[in-house]
């Protein structure tokens, strides 16, 4: 007999388009993913307006999310005019923040201060003295703290993981070549989110979470690396006129595999879908298509055998097409629903350190990039 799943019942903050996007992805029925152990409920979902929650809800789950399809919960998801209503709610048992950058801070807070378990969008805080002390309020607090890096759970970069590191499909791997950048200047205003300094924007907080997740995924968390930081990290940072980075590339090394991750973003082209992650190896290499956040397929070319022997150097190219159905956030609510069935306070998949790492690594570059945030944008600086 199957035992009922565990229902994570969400609080949105922030009803704009990437809440949008979760919402309707937790409302996809369970069986469309064959997951049977958890489920989730909109408990609530908060704006700074109540009339823009109510229409976020009357879009984007009229009937409730997958648990309330199913009956599981007996609450309708509720529309709040404020975020503080949000967290207060009792139905609300974990909060998803899904507002601007500059807002992650303090809205974490807000969720992790009435105790409830926390999923952030990233990047996690402007700067790491931010998330630590985030880190250190939900260990207080005793709640569940992650920061919403999806593509970590999406099936295609853990298929592409699992051949090089389990199936050795390109031998030994020795250079990460990843990209997400946006062609936007020119085409939006100052005061987009991406290109405003008000906005703490800028390609490198926007989007460089993503070449830092292949990098992460596939050399920091090698079997052979033993998670030891890069030990070494470069980078280059060209500014747009409000202040912010316009194009950013950093380096990091990882000596124990004789390994190096180029990451790459700028807000001034779009990378190509036909190839945004390469991965090579002494055998052969991989290339992932579809957005470097969002990864659809790839293809495992081995390179042609050196030496004698008849057929024995044919070169092979595999195409692995995993292409999928809804925005793919639902890979990632799952593994968040199933910490909280498990009372765990952090995702190994997603750890609360490697977050530090990567937000000390941003505080490097923007550093020697020259990139200042605006003077209280930031609620703890570095050197508080
Ligand atoms: N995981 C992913 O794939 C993605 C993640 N993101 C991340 O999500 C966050 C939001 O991005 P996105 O959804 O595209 O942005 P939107 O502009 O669509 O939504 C952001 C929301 O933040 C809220 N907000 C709170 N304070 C402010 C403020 N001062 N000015 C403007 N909005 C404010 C608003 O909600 P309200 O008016 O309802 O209060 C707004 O709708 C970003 O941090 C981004 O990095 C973004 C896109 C994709
Ligand atoms: O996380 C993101 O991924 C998709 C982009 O369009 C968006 O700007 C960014 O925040």
């Amino acid at each position: 007999m199957s035992s009922k799943p565990f229902v994570a019942q969400w609080g949105i903050l922030g009803c704009g388009w990437i809440s949008s996007e979760f919402v309707k992805d937790v409302s996809r029925p369970m069986s469309t993913r064959n997951v049977s152990d958890v489920s989730h409920a909109i408990a609530a979902a908060g704006s700074r307006s109540l009339s823009k929650a109510q229409a976020f809800l009357n879009e984007y789950c009229p009937n409730g999310a997958a648990a309330q399809q199913d009956g599981l919960v007996e609450f309708k998801p509720k529309p709040y005019g404020s975020y503080k209503e949000v967290v207060e709610d009792p139905n609300v048992n974990i909060v998803y923040v899904g507002t601007m950058n500059i807002c992650h801070y303090d809205d974490a807070k807000l969720a992790l201060e009435a105790g409830k378990h926390c999923l952030l969008e990233k990047p996690a805080a402007l700067n790491a003295a931010e998330w630590r002390s985030l880190v250190a309020l939900a260990s207080e607090k005793k709640v569940f703290l992650m920061e919403a890096v999806w593509t970590r759970f999406n099936p295609v970069l853990l298929a592409v993981q699992k051949a090089i590191h389990v199936d050795n499909a390109i031998g030994d791997v020795h250079c990460v070549y990843s990209d997400h950048s946006m062609a936007l200047v020119g085409k939006e205003p100052d005061t987009h989110r991406c290109l405003s300094a008000e906005l703490a924007g800028g390609p490198l907080l926007d989007v460089g979470p993503y070449p830092m997740v292949w990098s992460l995924m596939i050399l920091f968390r090698h079997p052979k690396n033993n998670m030891t930081p890069p030990e070494k990290v470069g980078s280059t940072m060209m500014k747009y006129r409000t202040g912010v980075d316009l194009a950013t590339s950093f380096t990091m090394t990882f000596p124990k595999l004789n390994a190096i991750a180029y990451c790459t973003t700028n807000l001034l082209s779009d990378t190509p879908k036909t190839s945004h992650t390469r991965i090579v190896g002494s055998k052969g290499e991989i290339t992932v298509q579809g957005y470097t956040s969002r990864p659809q397929k790839y293809i495992i070319h081995t390179y042609p055998e050196q030496g004698e022997g008849e057929g024995k150097s044919e070169p092979k190219d595999i195409l692995v097409d995993m292409s999928f159905d809804g925005f793919g956030l639902y890979w990632e609510a799952d593994a968040v629903a199933r910490c909280l069935k498990d009372g765990l306070l952090e995702c190994p998949e997603m750890t609360q350190k490697e977050t530090e790492m990567t937000m000390s690594i941003f505080d490097e570059i923007r550093k020697e990039g020259g990139y200042e945030f605006l003077p209280g944008l930031e609620r703890i600086k570095l050197d508080d």
